[in-house]
């Protein structure tokens, strides 16, 4: 079974974060592990509050799978300080893991930070160079290129510019904009190639980013080239918002059971043959 592994902060909520990303590995039928770098308090409301794990302790986490487990992929969520970057980085270069997807969390979708600000630059230096692709949506892709959240500016035009920071990839998510379609753009330092699928119109977005780049790091594990990876996480994250999860009082996470209601009847009762005596 290929291996994948997440870094990345626990949702208490089960939205985001380590669970969404668990559960959409689940999905894909990889084996997921996870380091835990930040603990949030947090539900469909918003993040009530956070602690990051000491730097000791999540060294110690990455020595413990990545010495014992063997990952095709590995994605970063939340690391929310300059510290946990620099220690993720160095344990990466030292384990040789390939595939990595970088999903530059800063805020989450309620609006609360879960990045130091510091921590920008060190994503940019040391996490982006080594970075099989990013998948910044479009106010960290603003954030990572210098630019005021306000700016008018191309999905191109970002692309190009995160490109040059030294990753094989660059997926720039439309998911914020407006219009009928949400379309996100890839470039690999020469073309242009876009994603679109249709804009579901609903606030229950919780997890998406998430969701996304594990998926797109499960189907890397599963040996898709990155378009067919790309591809297959599109539709899995279009059919996750529209099946949606309304769960709290929020904004509501994406539906990880989408694509595979018709299989619960394989575990129904009348399915089971049991011997009984
Ligand atoms: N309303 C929507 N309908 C269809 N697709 C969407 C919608 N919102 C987001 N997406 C898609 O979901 C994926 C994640 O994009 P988004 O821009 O929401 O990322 P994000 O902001 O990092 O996510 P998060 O809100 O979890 O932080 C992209 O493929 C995007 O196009
Ligand atoms: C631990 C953690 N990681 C990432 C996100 C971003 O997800 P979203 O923008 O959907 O809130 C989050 N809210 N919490």
């Amino acid at each position: 079974m290929k291996q994948v592994l997440t870094i990345a902060g626990s949702d208490s909520g089960g939205g985001a974060g380590i669970q969404a990303d668990l559960k959409t590995m689940t999905a894909f039928g990889v084996y997921g592990a996870s380091v835990i770098t930040a603990v949030t308090a947090q539900n469909t409301l918003g993040v009530q509050g956070f602690e990051t794990v000491s730097i000791d302790l999540v060294a110690k986490q990455l020595d413990s799978v990545l010495s014992d487990l063997k990952f095709s992929a590995l994605k970063t969520g939340m690391l929310a300080t300059s510290e946990i970057i620099e220690v993720v980085v160095d344990k990466i270069k030292e384990y040789q893991v390939d595939n990595l997807v970088v999903d530059p969390v800063m805020v989450a979708s309620s609006g609360d930070i879960l990045l130091a600000e510091e921590a920008i630059t060190t994503i940019k230096e040391e996490l982006i160079p080594i970075a099989k692709v990013i998948t910044p949506n479009l106010n960290e892709a603003k954030v990572l290129t210098g630019r005021g959240i306000e700016e008018e500016v191309s999905l191109e035009i970002l692309a190009s510019e995160l490109h040059k920071l030294g990753c094989e990839y660059v997926l720039v998510k439309g998911g914020h904009q407006s219009g009928e379609i949400a379309r996100d753009l890839l470039y690999d330092g020469v073309d242009f190639i876009e994603f679109s699928a249709e804009r579901i119109d609903t606030k229950d977005t919780h997890g998406t980013g998430c969701t996304l780049s594990s998926a797109i790091a499960s189907n890397l594990a599963l040996e898709y080239e990155i378009k067919e990876a790309i591809q297959r996480s599109k539709k899995y994250i279009t059919e996750a918002i529209k099946a949606g999860c309304k769960v709290g009082q929020g904004n509501n996470p994406v539906n990880h059971f989408a694509d595979r209601k018709n299989s619960i009847g394989d575990f129904s009762s009348s399915s089971l043959k049991l011997n009984s005596t």
